[in-house]
């Protein structure tokens, strides 16, 4: 990180090299990893998505704002197979995610998609080492392979020596640490954090957001986080705006 993001309380953008054309400069688009096409959901009468359309680039982040009860964790958990929308469709890598059964929805989230919670994700009963593996294990991996690749997470997340710590006897952000290790631990193609920071104090939360978004970054995740909080949003490419289920604006770091 640069004096000036640092002094500007700016977290590093993740920019696409800009290429020469011709004389003119263009910013090339990464790929569309996850399309959403008109997306609608009600519960009861009430509709709680209304027309949502939006693409997330290989590789960028992106996070997902507005007020309490607009819709944000409902797209989200409609993003990634959680819950099944009422209309329109999700796109993973060109394939239509809500035709899938109960079984292959779960084994694409499982595979593709890694989660990122407020709090409390982590299995209390097992050491920090292996909820990392878990997830590996769940898709094959042997424990000791998991356990090695596990293991791989924990110095770039500033966890080292703390692969035997219970959840309980770890600090909230050191807890968040380890969530993002087991979150990426599959290398899936889409990090979905639904407010990642909103049990954490400023400072933490900044490191936490830093270390989530530079990871992300490092496996070629794309992230989408849902937040409350505009100084999470600042570590976006962009920040999709949400009012009473529909999109309404969108704005892209400068
Ligand atoms: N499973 C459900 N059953 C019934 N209503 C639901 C369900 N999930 C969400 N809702 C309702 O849908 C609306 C949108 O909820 P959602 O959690 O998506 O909003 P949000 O923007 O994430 O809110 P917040 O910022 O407070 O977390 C709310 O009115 C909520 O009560």
């Amino acid at each position: 990180m640069t004096r000036r993001q640092r002094e500007s309380g700016r977290g590093p953008m993740t920019r696409a090299p800009r290429v020469r054309d011709g004389g003119t400069m263009t910013i090339p688009t990464p790929p569309s990893v996850l399309s959403v096409h008109a997306l609608g959901k009600s519960f009861g009468p009430t509709p709680v998505l209304r027309d949502v359309s939006l693409e997330i680039q290989a590789g960028t982040a992106t996070a997902i704002m507005g007020p309490s009860g607009s819709g944000k964790s409902t797209l989200l958990h409609c993003m990634s197979g959680i819950v099944k929308p009422d209309s329109g469709a999700v796109l993973l890598a060109g394939q239509h995610i809500q035709n899938l059964g109960e079984n292959d929805r779960s084994r694409l989230r499982r595979e593709a998609f890694g989660f990122v919670f407020q709090s409390g994700q982590l299995l209390p009963e097992l050491p920090a080492i292996e909820n990392v593996a878990l997830p590996l294990i769940l898709n094959g991996a042997s424990i000791r392979d998991a356990k090695a690749t596990a293991n791989t997470f924990f110095a770039p997340l500033g966890l080292d020596g703390l692969q035997d710590r219970r959840p309980g006897q770890m600090s909230g952000g050191q807890s968040q640490r380890v969530a993002i290790a087991r979150a990426l631990a599959t290398k899936p193609s889409v990090l979905f954090a639904d407010e990642p920071t909103g049990a954490l104090d400023a400072q933490t939360s900044w490191e936490v957001m830093r270390l989530l978004r530079e990871s992300a970054q490092q496996i070629g995740s794309a992230l989408v986080v849902v937040t409350h909080d505009l100084e999470v949003a600042r570590w976006c490419d962009r920040t999709l705006v949400m009012q009473a289920g529909s999109l309404v604006a969108q704005q892209v770091a400068a």
